[in-house]
């Protein structure tokens, strides 16, 4: 239901075979203009900011780029955390995942969504065995304070759905914890 730009397909990329057999599997074929734009400068391993409008295919352009992320190191399942993912609200934390998921089921990481305070010792158990985080800002300065095995010291990529937004919402989120224990010599990736 967005725009897709014809004779341009993600075969066109040189992205991992198991990228590509996801991206087949949920039937995305032609690339759209921001997956188009974005998705060669990541397979280079660039810094991305992206700035499209809504519904424009936003979602799937970070996802390839932090499978290729992981892809590249050669992380297994268990390797722990390499990709944050902040999304500025649950539901769009929860679409993330989803299309994760989809996408991503061909490369066998593991990923993880946090989006509500309910369990969180039950979660911070697995939170170091997932390579993959989706989480809402509010949840994750709470892990980084509550849970003391948390780190994200071998973290690869950040990426910051809706960056705007966590502008916007400036009150709510520790950027300072964030930059001292998270963003410092991380490999950011920003979307509008
Ligand atoms: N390459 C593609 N081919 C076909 N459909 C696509 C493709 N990329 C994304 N879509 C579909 O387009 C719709 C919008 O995509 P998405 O939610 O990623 O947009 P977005 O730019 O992130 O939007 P928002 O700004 O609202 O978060 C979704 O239904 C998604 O499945």
């Amino acid at each position: 239901d967005c725009e897709v730009t014809e004779g341009c397909n993600f075969q066109l990329f040189p992205c991992p075979e198991k990228t590509l057999k996801g991206l087949q599997e949920a039937q995305y074929r032609l690339v759209t203009e921001i997956q188009k734009q974005t998705t060669g400068l990541a397979l280079q391993g660039k810094d991305v900011l992206g700035a499209a409008k809504t519904g424009s295919g936003k979602t799937l352009a970070f996802l390839v780029q932090v499978l290729e992320a992981l892809y590249r190191l050669q992380r297994t399942s268990t390797d722990g955390l390499g990709v944050l993912i902040i999304s500025p609200m649950r539901e769009l934390a929860y679409q993330t995942f989803e299309v994760l998921q989809k996408v991503g089921k061909t490369h066998g990481f593991s990923a993880g969504l946090i989006i509500g305070a309910k369990n969180l010792k039950h979660k911070a158990e697995r939170i170091n065995n997932i390579n993959i985080l989706v989480c809402t800002p509010g949840q994750l300065p709470q892990h980084m304070d509550e849970t003391v095995s948390f780190h994200a010291t071998d973290l690869q990529m950040l990426v910051l759905d809706e960056v705007d937004r966590f502008l916007d919402m400036g009150k709510t989120v520790k950027w300072k914890t964030w930059d001292q224990q998270v963003i410092t010599e991380r490999r950011p990736s920003g979307t509008l």
